[in-house]
């Protein structure tokens, strides 16, 4: 009786949300899980100038009574859909009330130059910045789209006036503690599961960084999360990490001493918890997505 009744007050706030604004978020699908909804959403983005997908988690009790909400931002080939799918978030935020976002990680529909060549370039592969260079600029802007577009979301359409965290895992892990460190005002806590924490170094880095903001190394500086806390970008909450030591990107790619090493410098409070025999893929995710919801969780409390 309960769940049928919470399950209907949530497709209600749904059905009014989109039927409020067609034009602005459209529901695509949704599905019950662990009492709560998952739906999948689209919208018009200003900072895109496309259209964007997202997906969000909403518990059971309904928006009403959420007591936090969290951004996830995905990695390189991912889309809205597999976090959702695959990190096994939903029975935590059901226990701990809190709402969950996961927002597509490039603009598409477009055929810009390269925009499809490789993986980690262009489509699927934002990156989390505003780019500068020919064509990408006009569309790119995946570090408004989160910092503008998906907040906004959340406060407008969502009614979100809880505390917002943010995490991610490897492009999604450095968008995370990008957007995090310069935005402290909007994120009570960040988290990230292998993030590549210093992408000016990193071969992914250097491609993506190069291809949105041109051979200018002082402009990658702005999202490069060892170059923001060295240049006094800090939070006041600690970072979580987790990072599996049998992660295929790992170190390279990551550079996670390094990371470390930047936080003592800068005394960014930070935790970072090495995982042995865990790798690069959700799997490993799945497996402590519990104790990062936690963490988000208690930080979200103390800011209330
Ligand atoms: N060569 C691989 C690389 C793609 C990959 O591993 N993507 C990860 C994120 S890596 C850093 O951002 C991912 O999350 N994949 C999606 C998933 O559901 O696992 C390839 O193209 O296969």
């Amino acid at each position: 009786m309960t769940i049928a009744i919470s399950t209907a007050v949530v497709i209600c706030f749904l059905l009014h949300v989109t039927s409020k604004d067609r034009m602005s978020i459209q529901l695509l699908k949704s599905h019950t899980c662990y009492g709560g909804t998952v739906a999948f959403w689209s919208h018009a983005s200003a900072s895109t100038q496309t259209e964007m997908r997202f997906s969000t988690f909403i518990p059971e009790c309904g928006i009403e009574c959420v007591q936090g909400a969290l951004i996830w931002l995905s990695g390189l080939t991912c889309t809205e859909e597999n976090a959702m799918s695959k990190a096994g978030a939903q029975q935590h935020l059901a226990k701990h009330h809190m709402m969950m976002i996961c927002p597509d990680t490039s603009p598409r529909g477009l055929n810009l130059p390269h925009e499809h060549d490789a993986y980690d370039f262009g489509s699927g592969a934002g990156f989390y910045v505003d780019a500068t260079t020919e064509g990408y600029r006009d569309h790119y802007n995946m570090y408004s789209y989160i910092v503008n577009d998906v907040v906004g979301l959340l406060r407008t359409y969502f009614k979100i006036n809880v505390p917002v965290s943010i995490s991610g895992h490897s492009m999604g892990g450095h968008g995370a503690l990008t957007i995090g460190l310069k935005h402290p005002e909007l994120f009570a806590s960040i988290s990230a599961f292998s993030p590549i924490t210093q992408p000016s170094q990193s071969a992914w880095g250097q491609k993506a960084l190069s291809g949105y903001l041109s051979n200018d190394p002082v402009s990658w500086r702005n999202y490069d999360s060892c170059a923001l806390l060295d240049s006094g970008h800090t939070h006041p909450h600690s970072i979580l990490i987790d990072q599996g030591l049998d992660d295929e990107f790992y170190p390279a790619q990551l550079r996670t001493a390094e990371f470390e090493a930047t936080c003592d410098r800068a005394k960014q409070s930070c935790i970072i918890n090495y995982q042995a025999n865990y790798d690069h893929s959700y799997y490993f995710i799945a497996t402590f997505m519990k104790q990062h919801i936690e963490f988000h969780a208690r930080a979200q409390e103390s800011h209330l």
